[in-house]
């Protein structure tokens, strides 16, 4: 399988606390590879870094053997951060028409994207509302369709489930392995969520901006002899 992203070495400080510290990782495409850590672990600095919002200090990253930054992959990167960047006086409709207009798609494909975006979370019968009247779940839920909107290769979602109940949950995973299956998709995650974790391809845990353990879920709960994540993730934490 062809590798999507590729981080080498990389470091990261704010002021005198390192943030990340030499993390190295390869991800690839088709794959669902998920970040866990406690909060604070670095998880966001290092998507960040990814998307190419933020630098790092020492080493690199490619996606789609470009070199971060670069204009040309925001087309092919689909980002769901963690706080929403939504108009609040426009509608999700028009919300998703806007981000949707960034994008090189033209009139039909915009409106089978938000079709499309809009039923996947749910919310196409909210679409000529204003945002301001959303709820939390509701805007997250916008977010989601918004990251998804000019149909990348690849997703990386912060957190995307928080605030979103657990039948919607359920309905996002299953898509999401649809995408990877089906499409080829390659999907970052990052959790809280332990048996979110065992749905990921590839498992990386975070811990005070170190990996401090990685591979699928069945090898990880062989390694630390664990029945479920939470345990993985106390046992891995012990042995650091
Ligand atoms: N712009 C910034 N300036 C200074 N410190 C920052 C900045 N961004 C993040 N940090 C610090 O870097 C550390 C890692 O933050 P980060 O948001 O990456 O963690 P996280 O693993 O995503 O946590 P959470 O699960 O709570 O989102 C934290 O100590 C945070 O306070």
């Amino acid at each position: 399988m062809k590798e999507t992203i590729s981080i080498q070495k990389v470091s990261k400080r704010f002021g005198n606390k390192v943030v990340l510290n030499d993390i190295d990782l390869s991800i690839k495409k088709g794959s669902i590879y998920g970040f866990i850590g406690p909060s604070g672990a670095g998880k966001t600095t290092l998507v960040k870094m990814i998307v190419g919002m933020d630098k790092p200090d020492h080493g690199a990253i490619h996606v789609l053997n470009e070199k971060v930054p670069n204009l040309r992959l925001l087309q092919e990167i689909g980002y769901m951060a963690q706080s929403d960047a939504l108009y609040a006086e426009l509608t999700g409709k028009e919300n998703l028409t806007f981000f949707a207009s960034l994008y090189k798609l033209n009139k039909a494909e915009i409106k089978e994207r938000i079709a499309y975006t809009a039923n996947l979370v749910n919310l196409t019968e909210h679409l000529s509302k204003k945002v301001l009247a959303y709820s939390g779940g509701m805007k997250r839920r916008l977010s989601l369709a918004i990251a998804l909107i000019q149909n990348p290769q690849i997703l990386i979602l912060d957190e995307p489930t928080v605030g979103i109940d657990p039948e919607l949950r359920f309905s996002i995973w299953k898509e999401l392995i649809r995408l990877k299956e089906q499409e080829g998709k390659t999907i970052i995650i990052t959790t809280h969520v332990m048996d979110e974790a065992e749905k990921c391809d590839h498992i990386a845990m975070i811990r005070d901006g170190a990996i401090i353990t990685s591979g699928t879920p069945q090898e990880l709960k062989e390694q630390y002899k664990a029945s479920n994540f939470d345990e993985v993730f106390l046992n891995a934490g012990r042995k650091k």
